[in-house]
């Protein structure tokens, strides 16, 4: 047997041993040559509805569950639900045999693909991707070093763990916590307070705001589901003493049980899950930093001398923000896909003074559907500025066959190379789609101005372009 099979195999027999209830028609497989890791897949063949498992909640993996917070209650008095239950689960880990949840850390991952182990030329290989400023490692190094070492420190013989305060050991200990963390972030269920009959989802589906503010609980065998976002059969539902994993459609002998984590755009997989799939392709977004609109409009001579009033304003109307998306549209669809509040500023300060203030005082905004050529020109000028921010242009990615060096023997490095190299053709090609479709736009603003229309505003829209056959 190999060591993986017989970690799955103690895995399932501490779970049966436990109180779980599971399905004969599943099992627990070895996925790693579809690079997929473990996942269930059915045995014979499942009806819609059909009940898979049953996990009690007692063998959820949780601050609730764990004797820590009784033993050490103030520690846990200001942690937030991730910091908590990294404490939690750097206990229980240094319990060893003696914890409750050991065969299943056994099967947790010890190597993650998620972004925040890349290394620099890794990351190096996402370019101006948006994704890339939302890895939080500095923010989640302060987190741990202000509030979780200081608590090992004072509290490491209730712990049991050995920690001389050096940096050597400070580094190995943050490491440790960066890999709970991503553990928590890719298995890791939000664990709503008992509530007979409710559906949960997993993470994916809410804001991250939202996901902060809700216990997190590690679920055994729920979290060994691998997800797919158009072939999501099962889901995971709450129930008085237990959650189970219902099928939400039949399932034949042979094929892969998966979860959902909801419309995320594959730079986010990866960053949350560290893998793609084509799947997912159609919730890409490419996101322009406010400063490009800015620097831009700058350089247009758009931004007026009152400018500071101005953007008090539209920030007041909830319209400045850090980033503003373009997401897929197929054809592109440029008010569904364009952020509303990039087309709301740019027109908005593309207005005259006086009417820039006779909406403000009537508290309005310029209307998202309204675009004027100007508008339409100076969103092209974002889009295309923008895209000079990525290193290599969305042609000569799709025209590099090998993006590694040959001599390259890492396997990971260039899965890793490969990934980035999607999601930035992922986001150029919805970058140039715009485009695309403010040209159209402009021709048909031009034609109409001419033929005498209402001059300077599109509110039909252009014909749209056919579907383009990539
Ligand atoms: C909740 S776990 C699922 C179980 C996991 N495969 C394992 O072996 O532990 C989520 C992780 O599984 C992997 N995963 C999930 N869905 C996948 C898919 N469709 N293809 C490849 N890997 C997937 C990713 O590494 C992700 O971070």
């Amino acid at each position: 047997m190999l060591e993986s099979d017989a970690l799955s195999w103690s895995f399932m027999a501490w779970l049966a041993s436990s109180g779980a209830e599971i399905s004969a028609k599943i099992q627990l497989a070895d996925l790693k040559e579809k690079h997929a890791g473990r996942g269930v897949v059915a045995l014979q063949d499942v009806q819609e509805e059909e009940f898979l498992f049953r996990i009690p909640r007692s063998l959820i993996l949780s601050v609730e569950n764990s004797d820590l917070p009784s033993k050490i209650p103030s520690a846990f008095a200001d942690l937030d639900p991730w910091l908590s239950l990294i404490l939690v689960m750097l206990y229980e880990l240094e319990k060893g045999k003696e914890s409750k949840w050991h065969a299943y850390f056994d099967i947790l991952p010890k190597e993650f693909n998620t972004l925040m182990f890349w290394e620099p030329d890794e990351l190096a290989q996402l370019q101006a991707s948006a994704v890339v400023g939302k890895i939080g490692k500095e923010e989640a190094d302060k987190g741990f070093e202000e509030r979780l070492l200081p608590i090992i420190a004072e509290y490491k013989e209730v712990l049991g763990i050995d920690f001389p305060d050096n940096e050597a050991n400070k580094a190995v200990m943050l490491k440790q916590m960066h890999k709970l963390a991503s553990t928590i972030m890719a298995y890791a269920f939000d664990i709503e307070p008992t509530d007979a009959r409710k559906e949960v989802d997993e993470e994916g589906y809410m804001s991250e705001e939202e996901d902060e503010a809700l216990p997190k609980g590690m679920v055994p065998l729920a979290d060994m589901l691998n997800a797919d976002a158009d072939r999501n059969n099962a889901r995971l539902f709450y129930e008085e003493n237990s959650l189970s994993m219902k099928a939400l459609k039949s399932i034949k002998a042979g094929e892969e049980i998966f979860n959902d984590y909801g419309p995320l755009p594959r730079s986010d997989l990866l960053r949350r899950y560290g893998y793609i799939t084509d799947n997912y392709a159609k919730y890409d977004v490419a996101e322009i930093p406010f400063y490009t609109a800015s620097a831009v409009m700058e350089k247009a001579g758009v931004l007026a001398e009152d400018l500071k009033s101005k953007f008090e304003y539209l920030e007041s109307q909830g319209v400045v923000e850090d980033g503003y998306t373009i997401s897929t549209s197929s054809p592109f669809d440029i008010q569904e896909s364009i952020a509303p509040e990039l087309i709301i500023m740019i027109e908005a300060l593309l207005l005259p003074d006086h009417e820039f203030d006779r909406i403000a005082d009537r508290e309005k905004l310029p209307k998202p559907d309204k675009i004027s050529i100007k508008g339409a020109q100076l969103l092209i000028e974002i889009i295309t500025t923008h895209m000079k921010d990525y290193t290599t242009t969305l042609e000569e990615d799709i025209a590099e066959k090998t993006v590694v060096p040959l001599t390259s023997s890492d396997v990971s490095r260039e899965r890793r190379y490969m990934m980035a190299k999607l999601v930035r053709i992922g986001e150029k090609k919805i970058l140039r789609d715009a485009v695309e479709a403010l040209d159209r736009l402009i021709e048909h603003l031009v034609v109409q101005n001419k033929v005498g229309k209402k001059p300077g505003h599109d509110s039909a829209g252009p014909p749209k372009k056919r579907q383009r056959v990539e």
